[in-house]
Parts: structure tokens; sequence; C-alpha cells
């Protein structure tokens, strides 16, 4: 499989008020033409910063993105992203229809858009509200607009962000089989942000396991399930059921660690604090005390 992606010792550190902070360290991954590639990882590790960077919204700090072997400078063409936060992602003043008509504006006569356009919303079970305006939908429909948007447009490459985290449990379950329908009949490369272990599994041919922030790739693991999938079967599998712990026990082993570091910050902390109490109290400075034995 040919790499469509190549992520190659990225970081990013963002400049803030109150310092600098680094968000991702050191991140290489490949993705192949038509692979779908799950991301997880704890909260605030980087993982938005690492879609940011590869949708070129913002040049990383260090390190390179490719995407069809050329160096992503801007945003390409053939790439469309579905945000975590759909309130900021449509236009308010145009509808539905006209959402997910927009990217097509330039690249498809009318008659093809229109039909483009019908099909998506059909896909996401939006056809009813083509004429409504985002404010007049709920937040899980307004997401929905958002991916029928996206897919709509047939991207090469596909970005995803939490994208099913506002919708409930049953349109999720169909939004992740719209997806993998979608990807197979269009061959669209995949990266999807999930916080949901069991639809990493579900969605994923690998899973990418980052670490907490800055993030660093702990694991990438290959899902050994059939391509088709169902969500009944699929998931009560028993490879379903051991890679689901394997994610979950990587995301542990990553919190603790960062858990444990914290913790030996805050005990070194404590310790110079209470030698400086020490020295404040005995009057010395460097000599160490006598044994009193
Ligand atoms: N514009 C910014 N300026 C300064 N710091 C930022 C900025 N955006 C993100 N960060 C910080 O960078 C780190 C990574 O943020 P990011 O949103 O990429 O993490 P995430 O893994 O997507 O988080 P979540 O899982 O909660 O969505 C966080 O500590 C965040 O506070």
């Amino acid at each position: 499989m040919t790499a469509m992606l190549e992520v190659a010792g990225l970081g990013h550190t963002y400049q803030a008020k109150d310092g600098a902070h680094t968000a991702i360290a050191d991140l290489s991954f490949t993705v192949g033409t038509g692979e779908l590639v799950c991301v997880v990882g704890p909260s605030g590790c980087g993982k938005s910063t690492l879609l940011r960077t590869i949708s070129g919204l913002i040049s990383p700090t260090s390190g390179d993105v490719t995407l069809h072997g050329d160096a992503v400078r801007g945003v390409p063409d053939d790439l469309a992203v579905v945000f975590q936060d759909y309130s900021r992602s449509l236009f308010p003043w145009l509808s539905v229809q006209k959402n997910v008509e927009f990217p097509l504006r330039h690249s498809l006569r009318r008659r093809a858009r229109k039909a483009r356009v019908a099909e998506a919303l059909e896909w996401v079970g939006l056809t009813g509200a083509a004429r409504k305006y985002p404010w007049q939908l709920s937040g899980g429909m307004q997401q929905r607009v958002a991916i029928a948007r996206a897919l709509a447009y047939r991207p090469a490459l596909l970005l995803m962000d939490e994208p099913f985290a506002s919708v409930d449990a049953q349109t999720r379950f169909e939004l992740e089989d719209l997806l993998l329908r979608v990807r197979t009949e269009y061959d669209t490369t995949v990266l999807v942000v999930t916080h949901d272990i069991d639809e990493s599994v579900y969605l994923g041919d690998r899973i990418l396991v980052l670490s907490s922030s800055p993030a660093a790739v702990v694991a990438d693991l290959r899902v050994d399930l059939p391509a088709q999938r169902d969500q009944i079967t699929t998931r009560e599998s028993e490879s379903f059921v051991a890679l689901r712990g394997e994610v979950a026990r990587l995301l542990n082993v990553g919190r603790s660690s960062k858990e444990l570091r914290a913790q030996r910050h805050a005990d070194e902390r404590q310790a110079a604090r209470w030698a400086e109490a020490e020295r404040a109290e005995t009057g010395r400075i460097d000599v160490p005390r006598q044994s009193t034995r």
C-alpha cells in the first residue's frame, strides 16, 4: 500500500501569554491510500493539534507532513475536515443544502452538485432538513450536516476530530457504518480522532495510541478484524474484545506514567521545600547535618 500521508518528526509548540506549551513532540507515522486509521490518546495530549497541522491550518514548529509526496503548506485541495466543534463549522446564513453544496461550487455543474448534495443528505438522514438553517437544528443534526458536507466533497483524505461525539448512540452506529461504506466505495483515506476505544477498534484498520502531552506514538496497532463489520457480531467477537482491552491497557499505562511523573515532580518540590525550611531553621547552607548517632 503506497503511503498517502507521511508525518515525520512532527512537533508543535504553542506560544501563549503564560509561556510556551509543547502539544506534540516528535510524531512519526504513515497512512496508506484507502486506509482508515484511528487516533486515541488521553484528553489534551495533542490530537486536535495533530489534525490541525496535517490539514495545513497551522504550521508545525518541527518536522514535516507530506501528502502524496508533497509537503503540506496550507490547506490541500483534496482534503476535508470534520471538526469537533460543529457550532463553528457551518455557515449560519446558508441553508443545510447550501452548506453542503458550498465546497462543490467551483468543481461541479449545478445539476451534478444538486445530486451530490441530495445523496449526502440522504446518507446522514437529513433529506427533510435540506431547506432549514443550522440554527434550526439540534447539535447532533448540525454535526451530521458537517459530515454530509465532507462526504459530498469526496476528498482523497478525510480528517475527523471526534466526529460522532454529539450524536445519540443509534445514530452514531449508523454514521460509523456510513463512514466505512463510503470510504470503501471511494477509496478514501481517513484519519479519525476518537475518545471511544470501541469506536477506534470498530472503525480502524489501524489504531495509533498516543501518550499524554506532549504526544508521542505509544503503539501502532493493526486491527485484525474482517473488513466487513457489523455493529453486533463484530463487537461481540473475541478479537474485538481482546483489542479493546489492549488499547485500554496502553492508554492506562500512558496515563499512570504521566501521573507517576507528576507525583515525582511534586515529591521533588516538596523535598526541596523541606530542605529549604530546614536550612532556614538551622542557619546552615551547605553543611550536612552531623549524625546524631
Ligand atoms: N491555541 C493554543 N494555544 C495554546 N495552547 C494550546 C492551543 N491549542 C491547544 N493548546 C494546548 O495544547 C495541548 C493539546 O491540545 P489539543 O486540543 O491538541 O489536545 P487534544 O488531545 O485534542 O484534547 P481533547 O482530547 O481534550 O480534545 C493542550 O494542553 C492545550 O491546552
